[in-house]
């Protein structure tokens, strides 16, 4: 049943399959002779630097992957040298997170109560996260139907989203809400100086709207394929949205990540940085921080390595051309 919860997507799994699929479609034409040398991935966001372009995608219920839960990605994380993004629906608290590793983002799905909303922000800020990540894909749940079929709908006895916890202790459930607006991600600006992105950009013209709102990133996602089915695979999603974009605010996209490769076209189309979500919960599931830190590693080294073999010594120097779709 919660293998099924990480695994799966909505409808019929279309965007899912879609996601990875589309990168099967997608070849490197290489430079030679570049002389790069030691390749340099470093990476900065927001005046953090990390030592790779691979980030950890919020991802709910750490503690049904593994007992050491959202504290264990941390330290993964913190280990590999980049940013872990903390869900709101994380099983753990975020104070007890950023003690086990660091940077932290925090992810948060905007809630009707609008104090509690704050709350919350302050409440990441206080724990030290260093930006906001707003996921607008959500409108209202995805329809999964494994976890239809598998009758998952609560967490198990002991279990919560510490982070949903009010003045009283009592717990909330993390609530859709249809009524959300760009008014209510001016509200949210109020509330924290933290830099603000939104996840869930696919369309061009809503990444326009996100940078005339002045949000200071965008992430390009369709929620792993959990939201829409049917919706369009981030990898073709991303060219536009980066054009769009024009390099006034970073643009980071996730979504059937895999491979070193993967992360290569997703740089030369335009992202700045990536984030992966099954390939971390797999790895906490097998092998807890430790898993994590070696998945992000090997992610990492395998894009050094074929950015020696496509002649770029850094990110920056992966562009467009460098692209073309199979015949
Ligand atoms: C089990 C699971 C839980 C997720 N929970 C959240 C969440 O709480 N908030 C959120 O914004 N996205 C959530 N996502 C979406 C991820 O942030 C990300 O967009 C997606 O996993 C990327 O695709 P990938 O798994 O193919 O790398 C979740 C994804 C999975 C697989
Ligand atoms: C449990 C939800 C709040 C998170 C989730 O499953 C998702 O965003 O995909």
């Amino acid at each position: 049943m919660h293998a099924d919860f990480f695994a799966g997507g909505a409808g019929e799994e279309r965007t899912l399959r879609g996601n990875l699929a589309a990168y099967d479609r997608l070849r490197i034409v290489p430079r030679v002779l570049r002389a790069t040398g030691e390749r340099d991935l470093r990476t900065t966001l927001f005046g953090t630097g990390l030592s790779t372009p691979v980030l950890v995608a919020p991802t709910a219920f750490h503690l049904l992957a593994h007992p050491g839960g959202e504290a264990a990605t941390a330290e993964g994380a913190a280990a590999a040298g980049t940013v872990m993004v903390v869900s709101m629906a994380a099983t753990q608290p975020v104070e007890a997170i950023a003690a086990a590793g660091g940077p932290l983002w925090f992810q948060l799905y905007p809630q009707p109560d609008l104090a509690f909303t704050a709350a919350v922000v302050k409440r990441a800020e206080a724990a030290g996260c260093r930006a906001l990540v707003v996921t607008v894909d959500s409108p209202v749940f995805g329809r999964r139907e494994r976890d239809l079929r598998n009758r998952f709908t609560d967490l198990p006895d002991g279990l919560a989203c510490e982070n949903m916890r009010d003045a009283t202790g009592r717990v909330r459930t993390v609530e859709m809400d249809a009524t959300l607006g760009w008014d209510r991600l001016a509200r949210l600006r109020e509330v924290t100086g933290l830099p603000l992105l939104v996840k869930g950009i696919l369309h061009p013209a809503d990444a326009r709207l996100a940078v005339e709102h002045g949000m200071d990133g965008v992430i390009v996602s369709n929620h792993g394929g959990r939201q829409l089915d049917g919706a369009i695979a981030t990898i073709d999603a991303l060219p536009a949205v980066a054009e769009t974009v024009g390099r006034r605010v970073p643009v980071l996209v996730d979504g059937g990540i895999r491979r070193g490769t993967d992360v290569l076209i997703a740089l030369a189309l335009g992202a700045d940085a990536v984030l992966v979500g099954r390939p971390v919960l797999e790895a906490l599931a097998a092998g807890g921080a430790r898993g994590v830190q070696r998945r992000l590693e090997r992610l990492t080294a395998d894009l050094d390595h074929a950015m020696a073999l496509a002649g770029a010594k850094r990110p920056a120097e992966l562009t467009p051309d460098l692209v073309a779709v199979a015949g």
